[in-house]
């Protein structure tokens, strides 16, 4: 199967005051055109550290990543901006810019030293914000905007960016849920219908159970990769998801929850 990302054997983690602080070793997976990605795992378990190392925002502490099959390293700045489009879950600091000018910045890769945007990157713009459903926002200051319309805001950017590559780090955090499915869909659709290959971590495991396409679950040691029904049918999904009070159903793949002491699980 083509493949966009592919890392073999990589560490991932920090080095702070020059002590090795690994996060995940030896991890191997590939990314595949057309496919929404979900990444899921317990709080700290390291899916932020994976995608920024995945993004080229921190280095890899071994491994191999290619991309295109180039290794990553070895793409200048500007060329990896027209591969991976990234959305993070912090704030931009640019309270002054409108929507319309934030999502034009997802144009730099192509535009002259000045950022000019010719009509045609207008379009593209004006085109972006409307696949996510904001074109009433355009014209809106960024600090005016909900943390979901800023969200919408920010997935307009990358798509304004037209990379073949688009990873987001926890995308519905802060939504209400017809927000988070509604995100989730859109970038489902985004991907089969533009052959993109979408990776985004989430919380909100029941929704990538539904929506995503291939499931990597990360945990302490170990990525377990697959579609959500191979990972709930050998055992992965149980071992993540159940404890006490909390069930991982894989027939009717849902995530019960026992809610009384009387009412156990059958
Ligand atoms: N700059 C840093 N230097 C050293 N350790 C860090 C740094 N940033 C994060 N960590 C540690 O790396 C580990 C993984 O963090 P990371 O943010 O990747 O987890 P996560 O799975 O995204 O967590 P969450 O679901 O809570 O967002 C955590 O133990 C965290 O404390």
């Amino acid at each position: 199967m083509e493949s966009c990302i592919t890392f073999k054997n990589l560490s991932i983690g920090y080095r702070p005051k020059h002590q090795l602080r690994v996060i995940a070793s030896a991890v191997s997976a590939s990314l595949h055109p057309g496919e929404l990605t979900c990444l899921i795992g317990a709080n700290g378990v390291g899916k932020s550290t994976l995608l920024r190392t995945l993004c080229g925002f921190q280095p890899a502490l071994d491994g191999e990543i290619l991309l295109q099959d180039q290794p990553l390293s070895a793409y200048p700045a500007q060329q990896l901006a027209r591969q991976i489009g990234v959305v993070l879950t912090s704030r931009i600091d640019v309270p002054q810019l409108s929507v319309k000018e934030i999502v034009g910045i997802g144009r730099s890769p192509y535009t002259n030293f000045w950022g000019t945007l010719t009509p045609a990157d207008q379009q593209i713009v004006d085109e972006a914000i409307h696949q996510v459903g904001i074109p009433h926002l355009a014209q809106r200051n960024i600090s005016e905007l909900s943390d979901g319309e800023r969200q919408k805001t920010m997935i307009a950017k990358a798509l304004a960016q037209q990379t073949r590559i688009i990873i987001l780090d926890e995308p519905t955090a802060f939504l209400d849920f017809p927000s988070k499915v509604e995100t989730l869909q859109m970038l489902r659709r985004l991907a089969h219908e533009q052959h993109k290959a979408i990776l985004l971590s989430t919380h909100d495991v029941e929704l990538a159970l539904q929506l995503s396409d291939s499931l990597w679950l990360m945990e302490q040691d170990r990525l377990s990769i697959g579609t959500p029904k191979s990972l709930a049918a050998d055992g992965s999904l149980s071992r993540f998801i159940d404890r006490d009070g909390i069930r991982f159903n894989p027939e009717g793949m849902r995530i019960e929850i026992e809610n009384a002491a009387h009412c156990k699980f059958s």
